[in-house]
């Protein structure tokens, strides 16, 4: 039985009622470049992902009152918690007596700390760290954005949970967009584009369950920059900086691979990893994410630049154009023949002039995006953030001359292959994965992002 009939089923045996019940889903998300040196207020490139986060609630009639539950099942962390309106009302005094305010995050602190102190208080004592996570998170949310209520919900994923792909992100948009439905706080687009299931939300509410999915993302990560929120919330290819986010409908369209090292990692310590290495060497680090901004700004350009290809400078075509176009031209055209196995004769060079190529090269775009993946994962190994998996798959996608670099927080989880559209021997690359222990599999980049189904008779008037 797959995730989603195990849902069904559950939904049919337990929610039978006639409250409530609302589905949302957000996707995962990969990050391009940029990640980590983006906590640090650097630009960083990032796209929602085909695989999706679903939680499906259900609010029970008024009538059930303090009589009702909450529960919440989580089966990718084997969670299952269940506790009567009444308990919760009794165990979490200073919260009965707030009125939700689903509109303002102002006072989330306090909330944090009473939900902290109950979910430790209430979890079986060898609970893992991540699921004390998503269940504070889960708690912080609902009781800031719906009080203290009856409640069932149930929160399946499609994402590899703690690999790089944006799961908390995604685990976070979805819930704060089920419970912000139920709190009749979003308004939809009138037309759904996904036939009758899913809905778009229009984007002040976006925003709302942005603000709110980026509070339950502290929790799990400590210090997030809110790119993951954000790609998950909004979806397709943004540019993310300082909070600011700029859509990137780019010429280019992106195929790639997601290799699972299965190595797991806790984004929260390599987060707070990068951030002591940058205590302890504030210049050098500080050089190091300024060079993952250029890259991010490069890749923008790159992703928005005209699907034709790029002609790799002839001296003639140098002698026309400026200095400093000339000497960075240069440096590209050289390290493109240097990837390609071919030898430059320096002594042939000549001020700015190149030696002259055997005839001009034209050079696709994807080339140019291939080396700046591979040159944002060299700076995240200078962060401390790769893996000796991660190095591994690199390697071996390298023998087929593809680029590859880890995705997300590193130290394991998955890492990210870009596909040329012409690769006509993906296959073999799979296969040598896959004989060295890994798991792949090949994603799309740049859809929608959260969207919200209703069942039975609450679908708002078009
Ligand atoms: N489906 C889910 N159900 C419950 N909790 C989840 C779910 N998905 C993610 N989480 C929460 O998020 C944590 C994993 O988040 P973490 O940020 O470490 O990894 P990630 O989001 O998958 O990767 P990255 O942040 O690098 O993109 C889990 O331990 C759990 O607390
Ligand atoms: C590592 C990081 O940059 C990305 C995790 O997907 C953390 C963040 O931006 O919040
Ligand atoms: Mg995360």
């Amino acid at each position: 039985m797959n995730n989603s009939e195990r849902m069904d089923m559950e939904l049919d045996q337990t929610w039978m009622q006639t409250g409530e019940v609302v589905e949302s889903r957000a996707p995962g998300k990969v990050i391009i470049c940029g990640e980590h040196a983006v906590v640090h207020g650097t630009g960083a490139v990032a796209a929602s992902l085909n695989r999706y986060t679903v939680v499906r609630m259900n609010r029970p009639p008024a009538h059930v009152g303090d009589n009702g539950v909450l529960s919440i099942h989580l089966p990718e962390l084997e969670v299952r918690l269940k506790w009567t309106v009444a308990y919760l009302k009794q165990s979490l005094p200073s919260l009965d007596q707030v009125q939700p305010n689903p509109l303002t995050s102002v006072g989330s602190e306090n909330i944090k700390i009473v939900i902290s102190e109950f979910v430790e208080k209430e979890m079986p004592r060898n609970s893992d760290k991540g699921s004390i996570g998503g269940v504070q998170a889960f708690l912080f949310l609902y009781v800031s954005i719906l009080g203290l209520r009856p409640l069932e919900a149930v929160v399946t994923s499609e994402l590899p949970v703690g690999a790089g792909l944006g799961s908390s992100a995604a685990f976070c948009v979805s819930v704060s967009g089920a419970l912000l439905t139920l709190a009749g706080k979003l308004d939809f687009h009138p037309q759904s584009s996904d036939g009758i299931r899913w809905k778009d939300i229009l984007d002040t509410g976006l925003d709302l369950v942005n603000m709110w999915a980026f509070e339950g993302e502290k929790i799990i990560h400590g210090k997030p920059s809110g790119v993951d929120n954000t790609v998950s919330c909004y979806g397709h290819v943004v540019h993310f900086k300082k909070g600011q986010i700029t859509r990137i409908d780019g010429q280019v369209e992106l195929r790639m691979l997601l290799t699972n090292t299965k190595v797991s990692r806790n984004t929260k310590a390599l987060v707070a990893g990068v951030g002591e290495r940058a205590e302890r060497h504030p210049e050098a680090m500080a050089a190091v994410f300024q060079a993952v901004d250029s890259i991010s700004d490069e890749v923008v350009k790159v992703l928005q630049s005209p699907i034709e290809e790029a002609t790799v400078p002839t001296p003639e075509t140098i002698s026309q154009e400026d200095e400093e176009q000339k000497a960075e031209e240069r440096n590209f055209a050289q390290s493109l023949f240097m990837s390609e196995g071919m030898v430059i004769n320096t002594s042939k060079t000549d001020g700015n002039k190149l030696s002259a190529p055997p005839r001009p090269k034209r050079v696709h775009v994807l080339t140019r995006l291939e080396e700046l993946i591979c040159m944002n994962q060299g700076l995240l190994q200078c962060m401390g953030v790769s893996h000796p998996t991660i190095e591994h798959i690199c390697q071996i996608t390298s023998r087929f001359n593809l680029c590859s670099k880890l995705t997300g927080a590193g130290g394991g989880g998955c890492v990210f292959t870009l596909l040329p559209h012409d690769l006509k021997d993906i296959q073999k690359v799979r296969h040598q994965l896959q004989l060295a222990g890994f798991e792949c599999f090949e994603a799309a980049m740049g859809g929608k992002g959260l969207q919200i189904g209703f069942r039975s008779s609450i679908l708002p008037s078009p």
